[in-house]
């Protein structure tokens, strides 16, 4: 099929990609002209397991294509996927702007019978909101079907979710439109849930407040077991062999971060208010993560009371391992913090850092490897568990002025760290001291 899809971010150039890949025409869509030059090219604007190699592939195949000109991306196209950002509101609640334009630009040129997608993270009624827009637009005499069809990959394994995934919901009010975009994914072989719309645009928002709930939850207990002397993977690994509760995402840490469980929770706590519904859990999930991203500092603090002019190894700045995405990442909190307390803050990300300078510009310095950041320091901090960090010889800690590890990401044994006499606090498990005890470091 002719396929056309608004926006190149992690999900738009991924599902284009992607559905190239299964056998479709594709023209990929996107307002940032720097962008479109160079996906021309064959270069992904975003670090993506798999995603550069499968996009060479098919533009070389000649079923992907990329334009700045909407008009041009949708004169053929018979399925319009909309995969703009939905970003947060400084009141909580999701911005609609970029769907609401895509919804006029498909009304201005839409030239034949098209069914319309959603696959942007969208507040219950908008693709109502969608549909009337470009009903009351049209500028040629033509049926347009919007559908609801969120996206539930995770950066990082993008291209694998989408080829592996649990399910693919559509949500419509149309059995043709529904069928059409189960057939156009059929290659992908996961399996599909139909719903009507309201319905599939809130499995999205609830999906994405329960793996988020989950995490919170985690986290509140690991704070629990720190004080009780308990170890909270042996204790997830424990509640995770109930396949009731399951074994994924029960990893403590210093919270959630990314462009969509911070952004997704806060917008259904802004639904359910809208309907003067009061969703206490999800206010407490967001209360909790907010809290747990300061738990690094404080840890240090005990540790180092006065900070100022302490050099610091801060390794891992994206959100999470295998992405370059650096959206309400925890490691801009904390280096912030640092910062403002007068430390000398020394970063390590393997792919991220180009991405970090351009938001952390020379407030850090950054270092070429984990060894070049940790040598010198008076603390490490861990923030993402990259498997270069996880994997490191540990010896390049005895680099260290003092050996003293804060891991936000549980990524060492404890053993381990007991073995090579490092300090070690990580998160809901017992602290590893060196042989000389706890030193108050000043
Ligand atoms: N990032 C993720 O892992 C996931 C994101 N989502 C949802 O998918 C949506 C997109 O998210 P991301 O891909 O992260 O966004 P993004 O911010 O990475 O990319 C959005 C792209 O849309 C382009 N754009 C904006 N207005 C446009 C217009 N009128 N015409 C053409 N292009 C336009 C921007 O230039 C940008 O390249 C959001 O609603 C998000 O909540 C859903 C699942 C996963
Ligand atoms: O709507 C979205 O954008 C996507 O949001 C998340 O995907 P993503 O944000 O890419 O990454 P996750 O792997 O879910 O991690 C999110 C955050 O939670 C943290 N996390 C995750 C799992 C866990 O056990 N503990 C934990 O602290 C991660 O470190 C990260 O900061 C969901 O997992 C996807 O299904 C969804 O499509």
């Amino acid at each position: 099929m002719n396929v056309a899809v608004v926006g190149t971010g992690y999900v738009g150039l991924v599902t284009g990609v992607s559905l190239s890949d299964i056998g479709h025409t594709v023209t990929c869509i996107d307002i940032d002209n720097e962008k479109i030059l160079k996906m021309q090219q064959g270069i992904s604007p975003i670090y993506e397991p798999g995603l550069s190699g499968m996009m060479i592939k098919n533009i070389n195949e000649g079923r992907l294509y990329f334009t700045s000109d909407h008009k041009q991306g949708f004169e053929s196209a018979e399925v319009i996927y909309i995969a703009v950002g939905t970003p947060e509101r400084e009141d909580g609640s999701a911005n609609l702007s970029f769907v609401e334009q895509v919804a006029k630009d498909i009304a201005s040129h839409a030239i034949r019978d098209t069914v319309v997608v959603t696959k942007s993270t969208v507040p219950v009624g908008t693709n109502d909101k969608i549909q009337s827009i470009i009903d009351k637009n049209l500028m040629y005499p033509v049926n347009i079907e919007v559908i609801s069809n969120p996206e539930f990959l995770k950066e990082g394994s993008a291209i694998y979710d989408s080829f592996n995934g649990d399910r693919i919901v559509i949500g419509s009010n149309s059995e043709e439109a529904a069928s059409t975009i189960e057939e156009i994914n059929k290659p992908f072989g996961v399996p599909v849930f139909k719903t009507d719309i309201k319905s599939a645009e809130m499995i999205k928002y609830a999906s994405n407040a329960f793996l988020a709930t989950k995490i919170s939850f985690i986290n509140e207990i690991s704070n629990i077991c720190e004080r009780l002397g308990a170890n909270v993977e042996d204790v997830a690994n424990g509640m995770g062999l109930d396949k009731r509760i399951g074994d994924k995402f029960l990893n403590a840490g210093i919270g959630y971060g990314g462009s969509c469980f911070p952004k997704d929770t806060k917008a259904l706590i802004q639904i359910a208010g809208n309907v003067e519904y009061d969703f206490e859990l999800l206010k407490g999930v967001v209360r909790v993560n907010q809290k747990q991203q300061g738990l690094l500092l404080e840890k240090l603090s005990e540790r180092i009371p006065d900070l100022k002019g302490k050099r610091i190894a801060v390794l891992g700045l994206a959100f999470k391992p295998n992405t370059d995405d650096m959206r309400e990442a925890a490691s801009l909190v904390v280096t912030e913090e640092l910062i403002n307390v007068g430390v000398e803050v020394v970063a390590y990300d393997p792919i991220a850092m180009d991405n970090a300078r351009r938001i952390l510009n020379d407030k850090v310095q950054y270092a070429d490897s984990v060894e070049e950041a940790v040598s010198g320091s008076d603390a490490t901090l861990i923030l993402t568990e990259w498997d270069e960090v996880r994997n490191v010889n540990i010896g390049v800690f005895k680099s260290m002025n003092y050996p003293l590890i804060i891991d936000g990401r549980n990524c060492f044994a404890l053993e381990q760290m007991k073995d090579n006499n490092i300090e070690y606090h990580s998160v809901g498990r017992p602290s590893v001291s060196s042989k000389n005890g706890h030193v108050l470091l000043s």
